[in-house]
């Protein structure tokens, strides 16, 4: 069996890239024909929503795949929808998974120990797509309710060869809130960020990198070179690029000196690339496709620009 954090860092060396596209469908955003096309074929809204996000993310998926390493499909706006929008996000993980992308399932779930032991059951297949209902590669991971919480998601994931990425420190401008509070010195993230970092040691692969990763915020750069420093076996999950205002050099200090231990989410930016310019003005709606394709390479050229390309070459 094959750990995650090798399996990923194969896959963002093969692809040269460290990009990583969310898949986080908005159906007022759509492009019309896809909306047409399901109103087509479905009758309920909650059907003709499902079935225009599948569409929709299918298409970015063919359109993606064969230029990044991995994609992170946000369940919240498929759980919206009900039984229709999670079986589309169940279609979605598999299809990208056949389409050779590391799948990372944003649910940040977490609970006590034993019901924890059920998320990570039915999310993490890691490397047998077959092993768990989600298939997903890995999944994001509250840690609130304390460290023996994570335990299942940690005992499930090295059974797998799967992964998960805890929340350590978030993008969205309230993080400080809770994360920033000190006690004897030292803040709340940095206090999970140590429990984090002495899993992914627990659980490294053959290369440097755990199975137990951390998401920290492009939008917070200072604490995101603390953390890479502060947390030398755990890979990174960065979201912020892009929609929420964080640029290539804002995620300079997620990487280590090969230019690995981090990917960089990019959502909205990519898949609504078509709503913005200067896509929006190089193309017309219909080529909305060829906007995602636009902005993803964007992206990767971007970002190439602040990662040190040792192992990416
Ligand atoms: O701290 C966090 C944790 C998760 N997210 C998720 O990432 C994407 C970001 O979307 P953009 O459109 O690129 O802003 C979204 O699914 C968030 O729920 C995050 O932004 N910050």
């Amino acid at each position: 069996m094959h750990h995650f954090s090798d399996r990923l860092n194969a896959a963002i060396q093969n692809k040269k890239t460290p990009a990583l596209v969310g898949l986080d469908p908005r159906f007022d955003w759509l492009p019309a024909e896809i909306v047409r096309s399901a109103e087509s074929r479905h009758t309920t809204k909650a059907e003709i929503v499902a079935g225009a996000f599948e569409e929709f993310c299918f298409r970015i998926i063919d359109v993606v795949a064969p230029v990044v390493p991995a994609v992170k499909p946000q369940a919240a706006f498929f759980e919206e929808w009900g039984p229709a929008g999670c079986a589309a996000l169940q279609r979605i993980i598999k299809k990208a998974r056949s389409a050779g992308l590391v799948v990372i399932c944003d649910a940040k779930r977490g609970d006590i120990g034993s019901t924890a032991e059920a998320y990570a059951r039915g999310y993490l297949a890691g490397e047998n797509p077959e092993s768990a209902i989600w298939a997903a590669d890995c999944l994001t991971v509250n840690p609130y309710l304390g460290s023996d919480t994570l335990e299942p998601f940690v005992n499930v994931a090295t059974e797998r060869g799967a992964g998960i990425y805890v929340l350590v420190r978030t993008s969205n401008p309230g993080a400080g809130t809770f994360q920033d509070r000190k006690t004897d010195g030292t803040n709340l993230y940095e206090c999970v960020a140590g429990v984090v970092e002495e899993l992914a040691l627990k659980t490294k692969g053959a290369g440097n990198y755990g199975a137990i990763g951390a998401v920290v915020g492009a939008t917070y750069p200072e604490e995101l070179s603390q953390l890479r420093a502060l947390m030398p076996h755990t890979p990174l999950l960065v979201p912020g690029y892009g929609s929420q205002g964080a640029g290539a050099g804002d995620v300079a200090g997620a990487f280590d000196e090969g230019g690995l231990g981090a990917i960089i989410n990019s959502s909205r930016g990519i898949n609504f690339a078509i709503r913005k310019s200067p896509y929006s003005e190089k193309f017309s709606p219909t080529e909305w496709e060829q906007a995602v394709e636009a902005a993803t390479h964007d992206m990767i050229s971007d970002l190439a620009t602040h990662t040190p390309a040792g192992n990416l070459e």
